[in-house]
């Protein structure tokens, strides 16, 4: 049986991006705004707009945290950043209810997205998935970890340098590899059953195109942040 050990450096990664990924969060003022008792479509999908326009703004100060991402070509940064940002938000959206935010706050988060004129056929996956993830009960530096490796994606669109974000994912990797080892002991298939959840992130992001264009049609407005990173 082949004994797992952390090597210092990659305990001190793991540090950078644990407290870089508990740094960046949505600030509590926009996340408070949930609580407010308007609850109309128009109202639920403006709050999820700003929610998501402050996400994406905390995951690209999350991704510059990223030990050796700013030395990637500067064109590659922003496609990996416009590549995996809908997966990053699916990531944190999941953790949020399986974290179960302060009192009340799941359920209304949850009233509001079901109620946002997304339709059933996307929602049933989308809360199936973030079941699947709270299952999975991922201490902190398993979800910034995974987080990091949705982002370090090699073959998203329009990446030119596929080698060296492939040689920063599998620095990553292998240090989520051997974190699952020593936090689940008795699930030898932990590892193994978390990059299963990114093959799901993939099924949810083409779902999410789907529900982009049917905002569109009913003349939903989005952020310009919004507009860039999705292309809408
Ligand atoms: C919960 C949500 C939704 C969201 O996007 C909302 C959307 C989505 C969509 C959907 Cl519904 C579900 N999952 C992912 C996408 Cl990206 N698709 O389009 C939109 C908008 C444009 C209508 C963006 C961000 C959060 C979010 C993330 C983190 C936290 C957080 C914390 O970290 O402490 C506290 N709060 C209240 C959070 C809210």
């Amino acid at each position: 049986k082949e004994k797992v050990e952390i090597t210092k450096e990659q305990q001190a990664l793991m540090k950078i991006i644990t407290d870089a990924y508990n740094r960046h969060q949505i600030p509590q003022d926009v996340a408070k705004k949930l609580l407010q008792d308007q609850y109309s479509a128009e109202e639920n999908f403006l709050l999820l707009t700003e929610m998501a326009t402050s996400q994406v703004q905390v995951l690209v100060e999350f991704t510059k945290n990223i030990p050796g991402f700013l030395s990637l070509d500067r064109e590659d940064q922003i496609a990996l950043l416009k590549g995996s940002a809908v997966e990053a938000m699916f990531l944190r959206s999941a953790q949020v209810f399986s974290r179960k935010m302060p009192s009340g706050h799941t359920e209304v988060l949850e009233e509001r997205i079901r109620k946002s004129g997304i339709s059933e056929e996307f929602i049933t996956p989308m809360f199936n998935f973030y079941k699947s993830i709270g299952e999975l009960h991922m201490v902190q530096e398993e979800q910034a970890l995974l987080t990091t490796v949705t982002i370090l994606t090699p073959d998203r669109p329009y990446v030119k340098d596929q080698q060296a974000v492939e040689r920063l994912q599998e620095t990553m990797l292998d240090v989520l590899r051997k974190l699952c080892v020593l936090q689940h002991p008795q699930e030898p298939q932990y590892f193994a059953r978390l990059l299963g959840r990114l093959t799901e992130l993939r099924t949810l992001s083409h779902y999410h195109t789907e529900m982009l264009v049917s905002w569109r049609m009913n003349d939903h407005k989005f952020t310009p942040l919004l507009c860039e990173i999705w292309d809408v």
